[in-house]
């Protein structure tokens, strides 16, 4: 959660006579409460198998992990079962998608308010996978954050360049763009972008057909959305082909401030393998 001791936010008089705001002090400023690390299930496991791995999860962490910010995003059918097992503990439960309107004739979906009556705490918005085969535009996306907004829950923002893009070097002004337009109007502070956490996965390194990145390769953009948003966003994560072997790597990325896993992250022990990676870089920067 954005602190706001830590974001040193200065009004100066601008020479054009107009107020403007300096941001000081903001790398990490509002990443320093916590990495954020997260994983989202997909469409995987049932709701007996995504109960043990929440149960396995709120054992073995107990009262949680100094420094890290855990959550785990299962498929719509388990989130009430998956929150019910988490309840009382310091993972939180997130959904994969919900509507912006809070009701109404739009078969197939949840609505942010359903989202959080099955215990969401969290939803994840503009997934790739989402953008590419449901059609979510930026404009579905940033009605999607404000429905969550409004119900005080915390979206969580991906963004992320196709290979082609990447290849042709466009990567930072195609992330910059998907990410101005999902979080247009969003006010700052506490109730607005403080509560918004911003997942950067390049569609080349997500899943199966991806490879993972070179802590260089992803750099570029981390650093211009640290520049544009880090001071003001609750986090800005990094997913795709994330596992315990690369985990330490990417969190020293600057601009980091969290990580988002799938496939390395499905068995319990792989996602406490990261978690304790975290731990370790968490405990290395204080
Ligand atoms: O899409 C992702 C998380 O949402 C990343 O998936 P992988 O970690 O399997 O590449």
């Amino acid at each position: 959660m954005a602190d706001p001791h830590l974001r040193h936010r200065i009004a100066v008089r601008g020479q054009g006579g107009g107020a403007v705001l300096l941001r000081t002090d903001r790398r990490r400023a509002v990443n320093r409460p916590g990495l954020w690390i997260g994983t989202s299930f997909k469409m995987h496991k049932t709701r007996a198998e995504s109960v043990a791995y929440a149960q396995r999860l709120h054992s073995a962490l107990g009262e949680g992990i100094a420094g890290v910010r855990a959550f785990v995003i299962p498929s719509a059918t388990s989130l009430a079962e998956v929150s019910g097992a988490l309840a009382g503990g310091p993972v939180l439960a997130g959904a994969q998608n919900a509507h912006w309107a809070d009701q109404g004739a739009w078969t197939g979906e949840i609505s942010v308010p359903q989202a959080a009556d099955a215990g969401a705490a969290i939803v994840e918005l503009g997934h790739s996978e989402r953008r590419e085969h449901f059609a979510e535009t930026d404009t579905a996306v940033r009605r999607k954050v404000a429905a969550c907004l409004h119900h005080r829950l915390r979206p969580l923002v991906c963004c992320g360049e196709r290979a082609e893009v990447f290849a042709r070097g466009g990567s930072v002004d195609h992330v910059l763009a998907q990410v101005a337009a999902a979080l247009e109007g969003v006010p700052e502070g506490e109730d607005g972008l403080g509560r918004v956490l911003v997942a950067y996965e390049p569609v080349w390194a997500i899943g199966e057909s991806g490879r993972p990145p070179e802590p260089e390769e992803i750099a570029p953009v981390l650093a211009a959305l640290d520049a544009e948003w880090g001071g003001r966003v609750s986090g800005v994560l990094y997913g795709g082909s994330v596992g315990p072997g690369n985990a330490a790597d990417l969190l020293r990325v600057p601009g980091v401030g969290g990580l988002f896993v799938g496939r390395s992250a499905w068995d319990v022990t792989g996602f406490l393998e990261i978690l304790d990676r975290a731990r370790e870089y968490a405990g290395s920067t204080v």
